[in-house]
């Protein structure tokens, strides 16, 4: 069973380039953390060491106390949904079937109703063909399929990077709901640019230089905090942008 999660002054670079500086954070069962931070400033990278795509070049990342790169069960008791999702050239049928083998044609069509496809799914069925690399899908739609995917399993740690990249508005809102429900008695990490998406959270961890500098609950962040710097500035440009101004 899960129970921690430890990135002990891990250092990682790319060609030379530090993005991860002794970089030091621990997670604990049931909790939910957002990693807040700019472009650029090594989010899906700490994402890719706990998927364990690459490896540190200096510190330890364990789990329950032991090397991540020992835990066998690893891939089992993690559930991923990211922007890259990989999407079959298959029926969704098949699609679906392969984060949960077992899963019935009814608890199917309830993750795909969960995930927000109930409006795609008016016209098809699970046997439609999604194509290659899901060419036949539009990109909100292989992220929704993906959801449903992650929602037809079990996982004790969630992962979401994020999770509403091309998911619009209209359904927005029911998704996170959905989302919340699911990861209620879960472990959360999340990794989103859109405020609306953080209210799965009770905490945000600000990764700035390649360390988190700033930790916290979000009732509990002052007024100066990073945190709010952080989301005053994206704010700003959002409502720069909407006025169509030069940024
Ligand atoms: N394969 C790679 N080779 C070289 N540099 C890379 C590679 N992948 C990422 N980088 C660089 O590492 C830095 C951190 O990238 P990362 O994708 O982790 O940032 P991020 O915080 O997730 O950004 P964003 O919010 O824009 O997705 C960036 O400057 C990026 O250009």
């Amino acid at each position: 069973m899960f129970e921690k999660l430890e990135f002990i002054d891990v250092s990682f670079e790319y060609e030379g380039r530090k993005i991860l500086d002794n970089f030091n954070l621990e997670i604990t069962r049931g909790e939910k953390v957002a990693i807040v931070g700019s472009s650029g400033e090594g989010k899906t990278t700490f994402i890719k060491l706990v998927l364990k795509y690459i490896s540190p070049h200096k510190g330890k990342i364990l789990v329950n106390g032991k090397p991540l790169s020992e835990f066998e069960e690893w891939y089992k008791i993690l559930g991923v949904l990211s922007q890259r999702a990989h999407i079959f050239n298959r029926t969704l049928r098949d699609n679906l079937l392969i984060a949960n083998p077992n899963a019935t044609e009814k608890e199917m069509y309830r993750a795909l109703e969960l995930a927000g496809l109930k409006k795609f799914m008016q016209n098809r069925d699970l046997d439609t063909v999604l194509g290659s690399d899901g060419g036949n899908i539009s990109g909100g739609e292989r992220t929704r399929i993906a959801l449903a995917r992650l929602l037809l399993r079990e996982p004790e740690i969630v992962i979401l990077d994020e999770p509403l990249e091309g998911v619009d508005k209209l359904v927005e809102k029911e998704v996170i709901n959905n989302i919340r429900d699911f990861v209620k008695d879960k472990t959360l990490i999340l990794i989103s640019h859109r405020f609306s998406i953080l209210s799965l959270t009770d905490e945000f961890a600000v990764l700035e230089n390649g360390k988190i500098v700033e930790r916290g609950k979000y009732h509990e962040h002052s007024q100066d905090s990073l945190l709010k710097r952080f989301f005053k500035a994206e704010q700003e440009l959002t409502e720069k942008f909407r006025k169509g101004d030069s940024i």
